[in-house]
């Protein structure tokens, strides 16, 4: 009997933990095949190379945002690609980028199904730190369409500050299956069986499509690349609080010191930075998406800044101001600062 394939539309605000929760997906759906389309809305396509080789077939779209695409024909030609029997794709998962309105985006989507695919329902992510980000719908707008609301980062806030975000999506979304993903930890059956409540249809009327173009309206993005080595120093600044207005930074980063590691992918969401070894792709180089509504210009003048100049040489000492956002384990500094001291000591016995 011919079965349509379900599609899961995951979205949620920038930097909630939506790749995060994909990659967690993936990785655990055992035999379940995966088709994957992700959107993100700077011209580099960081999420897009975060998940690819994991799902069974990725579709990559930078540069702007699905829920807004002009093309209604756009998402029906991904989901037919994507479904096509030859595939063998049990399930198609749909990555909103972090600006989209997640309503607006499941009208493109149910308007794309075609003969072969299902709308399966909507996984909204919530970060419990940055439950607001500034410019985007709130957290009551976003869980409103949710089939499952799903929390991320209960780690980085305290127990009240989570059980009022919780209360809210309660409020919100009430009766809809409200679960904590730390670190994008969600069972994959809890996606997987969804089931959609038709009662809860959404049509082009209840998002006022002629609004929805506002929601973008104060977003802006910088996208950044640069084939010289980076600077951890300066770079560790960057993230810190170089760019203020800069509500998201994300990418993939080269750093200039002989023999050690030297790509890296960054993560910047508010005040949470994260900076991890390796980095997907055989792409050289740097390449960093900065996103935010205040965003303007400048961002380029720090980040001009950034390469190894001639001459320059960092050290490990540099490095060790960059690994103040590494986590511990990857950390290389304290073992080769140890061996410097150590060096030090043999030699001036
Ligand atoms: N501490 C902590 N960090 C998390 C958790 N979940 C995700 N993160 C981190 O949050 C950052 C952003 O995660 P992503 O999965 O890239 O977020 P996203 O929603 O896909 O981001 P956009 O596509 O830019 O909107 C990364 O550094 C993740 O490692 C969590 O539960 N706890």
């Amino acid at each position: 009997m011919f079965v349509p394939v379900p599609v899961f539309v995951v979205a949620g605000p920038l930097g909630a933990g939506k790749t995060t929760v994909l990659n967690h997906l993936l990785r655990h759906s055992a035999d379940t095949r995966i088709g994957v389309i992700v959107n993100d809305f700077g011209d580099i396509d960081v999420d897009g190379l975060l998940v690819s080789g994991q799902a069974s077939s990725t579709i990559a779209v930078s540069g702007g945002c699905l829920c807004c695409a002009a093309d209604d024909g756009e998402v029906a030609a991904y989901l037919d690609r994507l479904t096509r029997p030859r595939s063998g794709i049990d399930v198609v998962v749909v990555e909103a980028s972090g600006v989209a309105e997640p309503a607006a985006l499941v009208v493109k989507v149910v308007a794309g199904l075609g003969r072969r695919a299902s709308y399966g329902g909507l996984l909204v992510v919530v970060d419990a730190e940055h439950p607001d980000p500034p410019g985007l719908p709130g957290l009551e707008e976003q869980v409103e369409p949710a089939d499952l609301v799903v929390v991320t980062k209960a780690d980085r806030v305290d127990r009240s500050a989570l059980d009022a975000v919780k209360e809210r999506v309660r409020r919100a979304a009430p009766g809809r299956p409200l679960v904590d993903a730390p670190h994008g930890a969600l069972d994959p059956s809890l996606l997987f069986d969804l089931r959609h409540d038709p009662t809860r249809q959404l049509t082009l009327g209840d998002i006022h499509a002629g609004e929805h173009a506002h929601l973008h309206t104060p977003y802006r993005t910088v996208s950044w690349r640069e084939v010289r080595p980076l600077h951890p120093r300066r770079l560790a600044h960057l993230l810190g609080d170089g760019v203020p207005e800069a509500f998201r930074i994300k990418g993939f980063v080269e750093i200039g010191i002989a023999g050690l590691p030297r790509r890296w992918t960054v993560h910047r969401v508010g005040q949470q930075v994260r900076v991890t070894p390796g980095a997907p792709g055989r792409r050289r180089g740097s390449q960093l998406v900065l996103l935010g509504p205040e965003l303007d210009g400048a961002a380029y003048d720090e980040l001009g800044a950034l390469a190894v100049g001639a001459g320059e040489e960092p050290d490990v000492y540099d490095l060790a101001v960059l690994e103040q956002f590494v986590p511990r384990r990857h950390r290389l500094s304290p073992t080769l600062l140890a061996l410097d001291e150590e060096r030090a000591l043999d030699e001036g016995a």
